[in-house]
């Protein structure tokens, strides 16, 4: 799915769907209880809150009218002891809604994390990161709000709305069918006019979640921005996201401005009617003053839920867009798994046989790898090369099980890959790709990557094997030095450096490496150099190779061509062969190295 399908994917409003109702209440499964007893605590407390007016119309007819102070004596204490116990049950609820709520929302990010480490590269590909942070952390928000919130509005407010409609109808059916005669425009406004609103926020939060994408890439990209001095591009492009997102604010508040005071309005007219009817009838003798006022009260209380409730159905609508992207995720099973029975790897020593592995990375994507045929001793050197996008990190995704092959096999020491445990296969394997991914944390807990239970001396002497020790000397804080996010602290060289040390301390038996083509200077090269030679020592190694020494020290080098290889056996080989690999080396090895030669003076 490219980056455009991706979006407007997202911008989908999803009707409302009993399947995902479901499987979001089984997350209150564990909760029953609780919230069972929050359920009964809201019921309690809307029926403390609708006898309200009947105390107040008791107090105007049997105390004001009736000149009796102790019925206005009992009434008070009795307002005061409802609103008390309102109070306290209101304070549990929240209470217990909130908590329960950071629950099942903690649940839900925790399965979500869990869920995503375990997918396949071929999920990743093409999702923009930004995208899937922000199903962890809006996407379950969003349900999360509609779980705590929306489910006990709906709750309260019909119980409510329910609760009001029962005593207007039996105390005055008229009067209260006049009241609700204004219901229909009620209708007629909130169902034109919300949805309106509603895409306006959704405009809104859409052109927010740009705003955050395109800050995120202006600082992930600042070196670049500024060499290229595109800040006043960017600012126009910024401009333009940060001005959209303006007017879709402005639009959600200039429509909810005129509806909801409009909503108020019609409310008042219904709520003006029977206090018009309502009045001649108490003139008339035909109902009491107490009556009215306690009528009306509770009309005021009646328009309240009624836009409450309608919000909860926008809130409903929008966890349903969520609901749809956080399942798609849940429902994504890893493509590349463990078979039914997979048994571990034993330790291995590190022969590698491609039989005619041929890989397409979708469908309806070409061949990128067309029968490989490859037998690999133990031990040995394979450089890779070939020109870019020939399949050489792909031959890499294969041996590490990143992707499964399309046809044919993978068999290390004569196990075919498919059929072993993942841990136990990756295990095994070591990787150093060109741009070293660091974590933040100290030196030492990134060097722990590879072992977690390492004792301090391993840790120390894979340092001094792959030279970082000068490195961690010159710190301070020596290994307990916190490497910022992605080391970008420590120079292309350094991670590199440390990445090699997190590798030697895993003491895997096959090492995969891609060459940084990146330059460095002469003597973090000597020492990448001396650091690669004791990391190799004793491995099988696959190196996708861009240094001459390399290339020229390997057992084998596979030249590879549009997802096949060209050619195939030492140097001396491949040149007497007067190839494509003798071309690449006349015409760009030896260039590269007398100008490396020339650029460091020597
Ligand atoms: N995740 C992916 N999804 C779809 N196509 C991909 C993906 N990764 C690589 N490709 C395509 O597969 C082909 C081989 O890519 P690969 O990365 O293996 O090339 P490479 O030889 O390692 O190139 P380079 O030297 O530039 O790193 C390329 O045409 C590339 O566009």
């Amino acid at each position: 799915m490219s980056q455009h399908e991706w979006e407007a994917e997202e911008e989908r409003e999803k009707p409302f769907n009993k399947e995902y109702m479901r499987r979001m209440f089984g997350y209150l499964k564990p909760h029953r209880r609780t919230m069972t007893f929050v359920s009964v605590i809201v019921v309690v407390n809307m029926l403390l809150s609708l006898a309200e007016p009947i105390l107040i119309r008791y107090a105007i007819d049997e105390g004001m009218v009736a000149r009796n102070l102790w019925a206005i004596h009992i009434a008070g204490i009795a307002l005061l002891g409802l609103r008390l116990g309102g109070w306290l049950l209101s304070t549990l609820q929240i209470r217990l809604v909130n908590f329960t709520g950071q629950r099942i929302l903690f649940a839900l990010r925790q399965e979500l994390f869990n869920h995503l480490q375990s997918l396949s590269f071929r999920f990743f590909d093409g999702r923009p990161a930004g995208k899937i942070m922000s199903r962890i952390t809006n996407d379950t928000n969003a349900i999360g709000e509609l779980i705590n919130g929306g489910l006990i509005t709906l709750l309260m407010e019909a119980t409510h709305l329910i609760g009001i409609v029962v005593i207007l109808l039996y105390w005055d059916w008229k009067l209260a069918l006049m009241a609700f005669t204004v219901l229909p425009f009620l209708y007629l406004i909130v169902s034109r006019f919300r949805p309106k609103i509603e895409s306006a926020w959704l405009r809104s939060r859409h052109t927010i979640s740009a705003i955050n994408g395109n800050v995120n890439e202006t600082i992930q990209g600042i070196r670049v921005i500024q060499a290229f001095s595109r800040q006043e591009e960017n600012d126009r492009r910024f401009h333009e996201i940060n001005s959209r997102n303006r007017k879709a604010f402005m639009k959600a508040i200039s429509l909810e401005s005129f509806v909801w005071p409009l909503v108020e309005l019609i409310g008042m007219i219904g709520t003006c009617l029977v206090v018009w009817y309502g009045a001649m009838r108490v003139i008339n003798g035909d109902l009491s003053v107490g009556f009215i006022v306690a009528f009306i009260n509770y009309l005021w209380r009646f328009w309240g839920p009624l836009s409450s409730l309608s919000k909860v159905y926008s809130q409903l609508l929008s966890a349903m867009a969520s609901a749809d992207r956080i399942f798609e995720i849940l429902d994504t099973k890893p493509e590349v798994r463990d078979m039914p029975g997979a048994r571990p790897l034993p330790p291995i020593r590190g022969s590698v046989v491609f039989d005619q592995v041929s890989f397409r990375y979708a469908p309806d994507k070409p061949e990128v790898l067309r029968s490989i045929q490859l037998d690999i001793k133990a031990g040995q050197r394979i450089a890779i090369v070939g020109p870019t996008g020939a399949g050489k990190s792909t031959i890499i995704n294969m041996l590490m099980r990143f992707y499964d092959p399309t046809s044919g096999r993978v068999l290390i020491d004569g196990h075919d890959i498919k059929e072993v445990s993942l841990a136990s296969l990756r295990s095994q394997i070591g990787i150093v790709l060109q741009d070293s991914f660091i974590f933040s944390g100290t030196i030492e807990e990134n060097l722990r990557y590879g072992k977690k239970d390492a004792t301090m001396e391993e840790i120390e002497r894979a340092a001094r094997s792959v030279r970082i020790d000068r490195l961690v000397e010159k710190f301070p804080d020596g290994y307990q030095t916190q490497v910022e996010e992605r080391g970008s602290m420590l120079s292309v060289g350094q991670r590199q450096l440390l990445a090699f040390g997190r590798v030697l301390l895993a003491d895997p038996k096959i090492l995969i490496l891609d060459e940084a083509t990146s330059s460095v200077d002469t003597e973090t090269e000597q020492h990448i150099q001396e650091a690669l030679n004791v990391l190799l020592e004793g491995r099988t190694a696959f190196i996708i190779a861009h240094r001459l020494s390399t290339i020229r020290d390997a057992d084998v080098i596979l030249v590879i061509e549009q997802g096949q290889i060209a050619e195939s056996g030492s140097h001396e080989e491949l040149l007497a062969h007067g190839g494509i690999y003798a071309n690449l080396y006349y015409n760009q090895f030896l260039m590269q190295q007398s100008l490396a030669k020339k650029a460091s003076g020597t």
